[in-house]
């Protein structure tokens, strides 16, 4: 069987569309316009490509975009003052601190000093303790634009088999509470899972997050399963050159897709969703502090 192949990029243009046709109505009756602040501290390649991307993909879509650029050597009590000053900002009302910050810097600190109604990361501890009991919260992007990809796909996930391979906090974690959310029975599989390859068997969703290259091939994969591809990873690549280098995810692509019965690509599967789904919650972050309804089908 080939899998069906999920097209995140497409998918992604779809919610940008849906998200600038509500900023446009936000505009017009409201006189609202949703703006989203980005902080990036350091020169990391691949931070730059990311937070560039978002602020394009911002203004695209109609929204204000404040970009924050601060040096490598910037200091916590720096940066804390400057979230304190985009959380009284009245413009703002998204806030997002790009990861990962340079290591003398206190993370959780900074997420945690966040607003968390401006929190569109969903990365403050509050949102995450109201998503882990099932409340409303500003939910991590990744996770909510897997979710997206796996109910267009599927309809209902009532009662299906979930295996999330990863226990991050801002991918593996938050993406098994949202499968619980649509009463998934979710198994979180980890380094020390024993037996992984059953486990992944079993399921009828994989949703692999664990950044390593490769890791999940074909035959771990049941039948007909959906494979939620979260990696991205770069390795090397000879057949392109001298020192070039191609993206891989963390499942093997071509067994996989010959198993399942549908599966995102790496590129062009998960990645594009992410910002996607920022803008999504900048857009329910603005609606929820005016006090007007959510966005249909772009929350959890
Ligand atoms: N504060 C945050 N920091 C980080 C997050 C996050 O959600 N919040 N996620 C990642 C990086 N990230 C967004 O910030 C991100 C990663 C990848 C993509 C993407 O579209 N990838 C493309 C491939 C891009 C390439 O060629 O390198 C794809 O998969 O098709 C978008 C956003 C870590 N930091």
């Amino acid at each position: 069987m080939a899998a069906t192949i999920i097209d995140g990029k497409a998918f992604a243009a779809r919610v940008r569309g849906q998200v600038a046709e509500h900023v446009a109505r936000l505009k017009e009756v409201h006189g609202l316009t949703p703006g989203l602040a980005v902080v990036l501290v350091g020169e990391d390649p691949a931070s730059q490509v990311y937070v560039r991307s978002k602020g394009k993909q911002t203004v695209e879509v109609g929204m204000a975009s404040f970009e924050h650029k601060l040096p490598a050597e910037t200091d916590q009590e720096t940066l804390m003052a400057l979230v304190e000053q985009l959380n009284s900002d009245p413009s703002v009302h998204g806030i997002l601190v790009q990861l990962p910050l340079p290591d003398h810097l206190d993370e959780e600190a900074v997420l945690n000093a966040i607003n968390p109604a401006k929190d569109v990361d969903g990365f403050h501890i509050s949102n995450v303790g109201l998503l882990g009991t099932g409340q409303k919260a500003m939910v991590p992007c990744t996770p909510l634009g897997c979710l997206m990809m796996l109910r267009e796909h599927h309809g209902s996930l009532s009662g299906m088999d979930a295996v999330v391979i990863g226990r991050s906090n801002i991918v593996g974690k938050p993406m098994a509470q949202l499968l619980l959310g649509d009463s998934c029975t979710v198994t979180i599989a980890h380094s020390r899972t024993k037996d992984l390859p059953e486990v992944v068997r079993r399921a009828d969703i994989v949703v692999a997050a664990v950044g390593r290259p490769e890791m999940v091939p074909g035959d771990w994969i049941k039948p007909g399963a959906s494979v939620i591809d979260v990696g991205i990873n770069r390795v090397p690549a000879p057949e392109k050159g001298d020192g070039k280098t191609r993206l891989v995810g963390d499942c093997q692509f071509d067994s996989c897709a010959e198993i399942a019965g549908a599966i995102t690509p790496v590129p062009g599967g998960v990645g594009p969703m992410t910002i996607a789904c920022l803008l999504a919650n900048t857009l329910t972050a603005t609606c929820r502090a005016a006090g007007l309804p959510e966005p249909e089908g772009l929350t959890a």
